[in-house]
């Protein structure tokens, strides 16, 4: 390097941003024509409301002089950020967490000529559908009342810089997070380290209780914007993969569960390049397994908590077919 403002800036970490910024926006555009999978109900949502939590970061050399020499002129005030993220929900027009942070992080890059990257990410803020009678006996979700849900959310994260005045994606990530599972039986855990520090039980049949959030990069990451999407992967599906092989398959372990769902993913959706996990282990201790059949009385486990991250690729799926 030898332009000396660059070196200033270009090895250190200098950035800020507003995170937190809940927005709620009614009647965005319904997510349709995604791809249906066979562990999947999900086919779309009608995006009634549609509620995030967003964090954005900006970046640029410019903003050197607000930290060195307590010169603002360049500064976006936060409270701006916030105001823009807020604005640009009512102007989006698609239909996906992913595709308003790339518009949104667009904007910003285009508006401002300082900013020279911005790394926008957000949760989805969900809401469930509520049912209400339909007149002829049945139920169907209410179009007006939604209940304010603390389950599994869809993550998204897009890291956009400009390149020749044009924005270009630096990076992508999707996801789901706050997956909480039990499966009452058909888990075990045994053939680990025995040595003098194990007091742990071998268990062939345990009530496994996890966490779990995932996350998966595509091959073009263009395609999360969900501008095409039948190539979009919805994180319901993903979330609804992960219970379904839970379901099936008799694991040994979190590690080997993780494995399982990452080569199902990997195996429904092709425009994917990497899939990754990170996992606790929130299982109960038994009190009782002494009545009838499978029944147990369980109880919270104390602190401390296992976990377990994994990432994996088409590799770990072509050396499964190669078996
Ligand atoms: O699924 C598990 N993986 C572990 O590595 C582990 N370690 C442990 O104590 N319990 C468990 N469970």
């Amino acid at each position: 390097m030898t332009d000396n403002t660059e070196s200033d800036t270009d090895d250190r970490t200098m950035n800020y941003g507003k995170e937190h910024v809940n927005v709620y926006r009614t009647y965005a555009t319904p997510l349709t024509g995604v791809r249906e999978i066979p562990e999947s109900a999900f086919d779309g949502k009608p995006n009634t409301l549609f509620g995030m939590e967003v964090r954005a970061q900006v970046e640029g050399d410019e903003f050197l002089p607000s930290f060195r020499d307590g010169d603002n002129s360049k500064v976006v005030a936060t409270d701006s950020m916030k105001n823009f993220v807020l604005h640009h929900a009512g102007d989006y027009d698609g239909a996906t967490v992913e595709g308003f942070l790339h518009y949104v992080g667009s904007e910003f890059l285009r508006t401002y000529d300082q900013m020279e990257s911005v790394r926008m990410s957000a949760d989805e803020l969900a809401f469930d559908d509520r049912p209400v009678p339909d007149g002829e006996g049945n139920f169907e979700p209410s179009d007006l009342v939604f209940g304010v849900s603390d389950d599994e959310s869809a993550f998204g994260e897009y890291y956009l810089t400009r390149e020749d005045g044009e924005v270009v994606i630096e990076e992508q990530r999707s996801g789901v997070t706050g997956i909480e599972l039990v499966k009452v039986k058909d888990n075990s855990f045994v053939g680990y380290v025995h040595d003098e520090y194990t007091t742990l039980p071998e268990r062939e049949n345990r009530t496994l209780y996890i966490g779990l959030d995932i996350f998966w990069t595509y091959d073009d990451p263009e395609t999360a914007r969900g501008e095409t999407p039948e190539e979009y992967v919805p994180a319901e599906q993903v979330r609804d993969i992960a219970q379904v092989v839970f379901d099936e398959r008799d694991v040994n372990s979190i590690q080997d569960l993780i494995y399982q769902i990452g080569l199902r993913v990997l195996e429904r959706f092709p425009q994917l390049t990497e899939v990754s996990f990170e996992a606790n282990n929130r299982t109960w201790l038994k009190v009782r397994d002494d009545m009838e059949g499978d029944a147990k009385v369980l109880r919270e486990p104390p602190r401390p908590t296992g976990f377990q991250q994994f990432s994996m690729d088409r590799s770990d799926l072509a050396e499964e077919g190669a078996e």
